[in-house]
């Protein structure tokens, strides 16, 4: 039986049949022809392609690969290719650079907006298909990425479902080892590729196997943060530091109460 390696019992055979029933019934009561979702060659798309598969069938899939032909690396567009040929899923490639540049001819320089951009245009990108051919928009973020905001507002964090939301970074990889993605794609660092030499563990600061420990001890077993604090402060505050800054992504978008 595969264990998390964060939380004790937690059996993820058990995570993935639920996780595809989830998607399967989503499907279903959206009267939708079934998920389309953005595959790039890490981790998390990997595995939400796995249990998309495994859930619908191969012909419920539908997969867009969407490098930036200037950033993106080569060997990111053979694994996302590899995994949908594995998984028999159609695909289909579009090079997002084009759209990016033409998007930039009329906007102001910024490394940060720029970055977020391409995360933006591979969300409308999406949903041109999901509206195109009744299909719905599979998320990818997981557990650690949630908690921590490190995700595009509106760019991949808009979606339709998010199968693998309750899952920590280093439960997606064990799970994703578990069913079968290749090593290198279960094993490959993670990075969001926006700009060039980007890290997610750079980013942020410290490791998903850090991240993971310390926000499974807040959030889900509600140890006081002072607690958890005495066995790494820097490390505690700065995961905190990046959960509170991001509060806005994970909240319902704000309207005022009027003076009826
Ligand atoms: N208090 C508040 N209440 C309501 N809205 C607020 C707000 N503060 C900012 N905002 C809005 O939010 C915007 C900032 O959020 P956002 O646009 O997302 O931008 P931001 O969080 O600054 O950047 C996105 C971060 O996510 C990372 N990322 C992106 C994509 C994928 C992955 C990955 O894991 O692969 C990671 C990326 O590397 C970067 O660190 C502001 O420009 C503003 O519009
Ligand atoms: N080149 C790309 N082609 C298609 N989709 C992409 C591409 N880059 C990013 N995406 C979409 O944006 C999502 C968020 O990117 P992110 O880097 O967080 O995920 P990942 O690459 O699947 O895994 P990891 O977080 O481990 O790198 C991806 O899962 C994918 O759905
Ligand atoms: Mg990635």
């Amino acid at each position: 039986m595969l264990e998390s390696p964060i939380r004790r019992g937690f059996d993820l055979e058990r995570a993935a049949s639920a996780i595809e029933g989830f998607i399967a019934s989503k499907v279903r009561s959206a009267g939708a022809s079934g998920v389309v979702l953005g595959v790039s060659g890490g981790v998390d798309s990997a595995l939400v392609l796995t249990l998309s598969v495994r859930a619908l069938g191969p012909s419920g899939v539908l997969a867009l690969i969407m490098p930036d032909s200037r950033l993106t690396p080569p060997e990111d567009v053979s694994d996302a290719k590899s995994l949908c040929d594995l998984f028999g899923v159609r695909r289909v490639e579009i090079d997002i650079a084009p759209i990016h540049r033409a998007c930039l001819e009329h906007l102001p320089s910024s490394p940060l907006a720029e970055g977020n951009l391409r995360a933006r245009i591979r969300m409308s990108l999406l949903y041109y298909h999901a509206n195109a051919e009744n299909r719905i928009v599979a998320g990818t973020g997981d557990r650690s990425e949630y908690l921590l905001g490190y995700f595009t507002k509106y760019g991949d964090g808009g979606v339709d479902i998010a199968p693998i939301l309750g899952l920590y970074k280093t439960e997606v990889r064990a799970l994703a080892a578990h069913l079968g993605v290749p090593e290198r794609v279960a094993r490959k660092p993670s990075s969001p590729r926006l700009w060039p030499g980007q890290t997610a563990e750079g980013e942020l600061g410290f490791s998903y196997e850090e991240a993971d420990v310390v926000l499974h001890r807040i959030f889900d077993l509600g140890e006081p943060v002072d607690k958890v604090r005495e066995s790494n402060p820097r490390l505690v505050d700065a995961v905190m530091d990046w959960h509170r800054r991001t509060e806005h992504k994970r909240a319902p978008v704000e309207s005022p109460a009027l003076p009826l």
